[in-house]
C-alpha cells in the first residue's frame, strides 16, 4: 500500500539508546509500517508526530516488542544500555521481555495495560513497588512531581480521576523502575499537562533517584500522538510518521520553522492555520 520509503533528513544521533532499522508491520494484508528507521538519542524529548491510523501504537509495541499475534514483523529494534552491550529486542525470551518492559523501555497509554477503573491505585501501585523493590514513598514523590495530589490520587479508584491524572498517575508508576525510556503513546491530556511550564523538567529530576537504568543525562521520552503544538512544546526533536514511514526528523525548532516534506509542511500550517 505504500511508496518506497523516502530519504527522511535525520541527523544522526551520537548515542542512540534506541534504533530502530528497516522496521515493516503488517496486520493480515494491510502493512502499517514499511522500512521505518528511527534512531532516538539518549536523554531526549522525542516526540512523534502522526495522523490518525499512521501506525503510532505499532511503533510503540515494537519498542518493546508487544506485537498482537496476528502483526507480520520484519527489521529490528536494538536497545543499547548506557555502557552496557546491545540488546536485540525482538530476540528477547519471556522472562527477559518482561524485565526490559520495567527496567530498559518502559510504555504508558495506547494499549499498554493502564488501570483497572473499580479498584484504588494504591493497590495497583503494590505490584509495581514490589516488582522495583521501592516504597510508596517514592511512587508518592513521582505523582507529586508530575503535579498530581498523590494522597488524593492513591485513594481514589481510576474511574475517579480525570484523563490526565489517570494518564499522569500511569506514567508515575513505570517510572518506579527508573527505565531508561519511557514511551508515551497517545496520552494527549498528558502530554498537554506536562508542556505546561516546566512540569516535565521536575518529574525528570525524581526519575533516575531510584537507581535503575536511567542514564545521567535524565530518561529518555519518546511521545507518540496527533496533537503537534503539545508535543512540540514538551519535545526537544521532532519524527515525523507519514505513510508507513519517518519522512522527516531533526529539532524541533528545525522541523517547525524550516520543514522539507510536503506532509509536515501541511501539518504545520494546519496547526499556525488553528486557533
Ligand atoms: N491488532 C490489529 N489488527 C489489525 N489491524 C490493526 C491492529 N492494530 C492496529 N491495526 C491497524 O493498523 C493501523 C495503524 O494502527 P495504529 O494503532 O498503530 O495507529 P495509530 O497511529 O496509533 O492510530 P491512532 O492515532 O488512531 O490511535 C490502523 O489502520 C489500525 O486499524
Amino acid at each position: 500500500m505504500v511508496a518506497a520509503p523516502v530519504d527522511a533528513p535525520v541527523d544522526e544521533p551520537d548515542d542512540p539508546v534506541l534504533a530502530v532499522e528497516r522496521l515493516s508491520v503488517a496486520y493480515g494484508g494491510d502493512e502499517v509500517l514499511d522500512r521505518l528507521d528511527l534512531a532516538v538519542e539518549r536523554g531526549d524529548r522525542l516526540a512523534v508526530v502522526g495522523d490518525g491510523a499512521s501506525g503510532k501504537t505499532t511503533l510503540a509495541r515494537a519498542l518493546v516488542d508487544g506485537f498482537p499475534a496476528s502483526a507480520r514483523v520484519s527489521g529490528s529494534v536494538g536497545y543499547r544500555p548506557e555502557g552496557g552491550d546491545p540488546v536485540s529486542v525482538f530476540d528477547l525470551d519471556d522472562a527477559e521481555r518482561e524485565r526490559f518492559r520495567r527496567e530498559a523501555v518502559a510504555v504508558v497509554g495506547g494499549d499498554a495495560g493502564g488501570f483497572d477503573p473499580t479498584s484504588t491505585l494504591r493497590g495497583q501501585f503494590r505490584p509495581a513497588l514490589r516488582a522495583t523493590g521501592t516504597d510508596e514513598a517514592r511512587a508518592e514523590r513521582l505523582l507529586s512531581a508530575v503535579g498530581l495530589d498523590a494522597d488524593r490520587v492513591l485513594d481514589a479508584r481510576a474511574r475517579e480521576l480525570n484523563a490526565a491524572a489517570t494518564q499522569l498517575a500511569d506514567l508515575a508508576r513505570a517510572a518506579l523502575a527508573d527505565p531508561a525510556v519511557l514511551v508515551v503513546d497517545d496520552c494527549p491530556a498528558a502530554v498537554a499537562h506536562l508542556a505546561r511550564g516546566d512540569r516535565l523538567g521536575s518529574f525528570e529530576s525524581a526519575v533516575g533517584t531510584g537507581g535503575g537504568a536511567t542514564g545521567a543525562g535524565g530518561p529518555t521520552l519518546v511521545a507518540l500522538g496527533t496533537e503537534l503544538p503539545a508535543l512540540a512544546t514538551l519535545a526537544d526533536r521532532l519524527a515525523v510518521l507519514h505513510d508507513g514511514h519517518v519522512v522527516e526528523a531533526g529539532s524541533t525548532d528545525r522541523v517547525l520553522d524550516d520543514p522539507t516534506h510536503p506532509h509536515t509542511r501541511r501539518l504545520v500550517e494546519f496547526y499556525r492555520g488553528s486557533p
